[in-house]
């Protein structure tokens, strides 16, 4: 189990800004083997910041992190894997020769090395491409290539910053894909993306950080359920007034009048007005989604 406690850093500040900036101000969370984890928050947040961390680029002020039950070391680090926001690819090395090169940095035999490399080549849709440079690969290739890099040594953890970004739809498949594979086997997955739908599409669990501070975090149906969710209900050709005094907004379209009121009031009342009213074309619960609950968090 990775163990992110209440990490603290304050960046130092120029002359405009003597007192710097507050980019992590207790941040923690857990993430447990075969946890897919998303990392959500606004730009700025600090969601790099913490990864770095995490990956011993950068030092916290205060605060821990740990895996397996003991603070974390820099063999713990090599046996990671890590897309860091700002990439790292070699521009002018070939793409299996780079996956290769990465391997053997994390202690991989040669053949090992190539092996993996093999394989992840040709599980990423690569195989057309492993001679190139990785200079004359589109944004999405660079990006299968970073995810093998991250890969390609079996890692135990993986941390990814924004791996999505940039992708066309079946890049994102690919590369969820590959990540889905590793986390059924048991690696914990942290990866921040502002792709809300995506996070909701494949996360076990979600924090939500706003301002260096964990504001929201669980699992997607835990968050929503604890949200609450809306009634819809939609009324053909409803009698006028049919919903005067009732809570909640009412908008009118194509003859029918939809209305919008929060789940928790009398939906029986609110259901026998209705059908007394006209036909009643759909009445039901609607749970906010991942993008509702973080506007609702990060306000
Ligand atoms: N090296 C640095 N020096 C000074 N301030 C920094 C540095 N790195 C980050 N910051 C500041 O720390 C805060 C957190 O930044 P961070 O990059 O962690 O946010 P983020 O959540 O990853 O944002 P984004 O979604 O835009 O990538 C921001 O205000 C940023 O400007």
């Amino acid at each position: 189990m990775l163990e992110i406690s209440e990490l603290r850093k304050r960046f130092a500040g120029g002359p405009g800004a003597p007192e710097g900036k507050l980019a992590l101000d207790g941040i923690g969370f857990t993430v447990r083997p075969g946890e897919m984890f998303g990392f959500v928050g606004a730009n700025g947040a600090g969601k790099t910041t913490t990864m770095r961390i995490v990956m011993g680029v950068l030092q916290a002020d205060s605060g821990s992190v740990s895996w397996q039950g003991r603070p974390l070391t820099y063999e713990d680090r090599r046996r990671f894997g890590y897309m860091p926001e700002e990439r790292g690819l070699y521009q002018k090395m070939r793409v299996a020769e780079q996956i290769e090169y990465f391997g053997r940095l994390h202690g991989l035999s040669g053949s090992r090395a190539a092996q993996a490399t093999s394989a992840l080549i040709e599980r990423l849709g690569l195989g057309e491409r492993r001679g190139d440079a990785v200079e004359s690969l589109s944004l999405g290739n660079q990006q299968r290539v970073q995810l093998a890099v991250a890969l390609v040594h079996d890692p135990e953890v993986l941390i990814l910053d924004e791996p999505f970004s940039g992708l066309d739809p079946l890049a994102v498949d690919t590369l969820a894909t590959a990540l889905q594979e590793r986390c059924r086997g048991g690696v914990p997955v942290i990866f921040s993306s502002h792709q809300l739908d995506l996070v909701e599409r494949l996360c076990d669990s979600v924090g939500i950080v706003s301002s260096g501070r964990m504001v929201a975090s669980g699992t997607v149906a835990g968050l929503r359920a604890a949200e609450g969710g809306m009634l819809r209900v939609v009324v053909r050709e409803p009698a006028p007034g049919w919903a005067d005094g009732l809570p909640g907004e009412l908008t009118a379209e194509d003859g029918r009048q939809v209305l919008l009121v929060d789940a928790t009031g009398d939906g029986q009342e609110i259901l026998r007005r209705a059908m007394k009213a006209g036909h009643v074309e759909h009445f039901g619960v609607e749970q906010p989604t991942l993008t509702e609950i973080f506007k609702e968090a990060v306000a």
